[in-house]
């Protein structure tokens, strides 16, 4: 990127939902121009207007944002590219828009999961895509609403190379997000992916009526889980701490205003689960039970979600099997 002062860039953000929506509105608001890509051309044209009656009914978007449902436009001239497709979409998304990406360009990945199929971490499969190309994450917790409206909160922004993720992390902050910087990658990236599982069991507990102590225990337990495996990864235990581990969790586990812990109420309620808003946690507790029980990293809260999920086990199966299992310190 050239040496200018923050502001003033160009950016290009790839996705037309909630957080891609959001997300150019923050960097108008940091004073860079914007384009976004949405792959629907009726979305392109709403969000040119102002709006995104689909994701973010009712807010009324600041002017300037540009929007094209054309890659090569949105991505011409770019110095820096947000990544906000959900994550399984990822893959197809970085190789779409390959051919339009200057190598030098920073690729910021902004989507919660790991790939269902490979495993992957969002990273991997950029850096499989696009070799050489500048790689960061953008997670902690933020709702698209929130963030849309301009009401403040706190961000990381991770890179290995420790000064691109503080140069991007100038760039995004402005007076309502505060974006810390990161040298790990990892760390942040498998916080905001296992976050959503947690939130769709916290959903599960409170649907299923188990009561806010189970609820605190379950998150309480599964920030250990996330622990676990955020070692097997390499991540920082200070990173899981963070705003993308510990953050987020408190922001997803506790409102219903998390799609995912959402889609867990409506599970413990009962309740219809087809065509609900995205629940990033549903492809990566799948994954992330594969990935525990191949390492051989004891992670009973996301095997009993995946388990669920799959309609392997009841609630009350899972919760019988949590509660049962033999006893031990805490810190086992
Ligand atoms: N919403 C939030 O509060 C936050 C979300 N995130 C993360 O950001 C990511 C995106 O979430 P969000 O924007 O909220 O999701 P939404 O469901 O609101 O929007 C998803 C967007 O991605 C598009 N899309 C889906 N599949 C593809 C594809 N194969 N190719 C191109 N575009 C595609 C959709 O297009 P179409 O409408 O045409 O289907 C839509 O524009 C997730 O990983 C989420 O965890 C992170 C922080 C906050
Ligand atoms: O990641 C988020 C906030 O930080 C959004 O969570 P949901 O996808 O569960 O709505």
């Amino acid at each position: 990127m050239s040496e200018a002062l923050p502001g003033g860039r160009r950016i290009a953000v790839l996705g037309g939902g909630a957080w891609g929506t959001a997300l150019a509105q923050a960097m108008l608001r940091a004073c860079h121009s914007v384009t976004l890509w949405a792959r629907d051309a009726e979305m392109a044209d709403a969000i040119r207007k102002r709006a995104n009656p689909r994701y973010l009914p009712g807010i009324v978007l600041d002017a300037g944002i540009e929007a094209t449902s054309s890659l090569a436009e949105a991505l011409k001239g770019a110095d820096c590219v947000l990544a906000v497709t959900p994550a399984q979409s990822l893959r197809q998304v970085l190789n779409e828009a390959k051919p339009y990406l200057a190598p030098a360009i920073p690729v910021v990945l902004c989507a919660k999961g790991i790939e269902r199929n490979s495993g992957a971490l969002l990273s991997t499969i950029a850096g499989e895509i696009l070799p050489g190309t500048p790689i960061a994450a953008l997670s902690g917790p933020s709702f698209a609403t929130d963030v849309a409206k301009g009401l403040p909160t706190a961000v990381v922004v991770a890179a290995r190379e420790e000064s691109l993720a503080a140069e991007l992390a100038a760039l995004f902050s402005a007076r309502n997000l505060r974006c810390y910087s990161s040298d790990d990658l990892v760390g942040v990236e498998i916080g905001g992916a296992l976050k959503n599982v947690f939130a769709l069991a916290a959903g599960a507990v409170a649907g299923a009526g188990l009561g806010a102590s189970a609820q605190a225990a379950m998150v309480t337990r599964g920030f250990v889980e996330l622990r676990r495996i955020g070692a097997a990864f390499g991540a920082k235990p200070e990173t899981l701490m963070g705003l993308s581990g510990l953050g987020d969790l408190m922001l997803t586990c506790s409102s219903a205003q998390s799609r995912n812990f959402a889609y867990g109420l409506a599970l413990g309620r009962g309740e219809a689960l087809a065509g609900r808003p995205l629940a990033e946690g549903v492809p990566t507790a799948a994954i992330a039970a594969r990935l525990a029980a191949e390492q051989g990293i004891d992670a009973p809260i996301i095997s009993a979600v995946a388990a669920i999920l799959e309609g392997a086990i009841t609630i009350g199966e899972a919760v019988s099997m949590l509660m049962t299992r033999p006893l031990k310190t805490e810190n086992d």
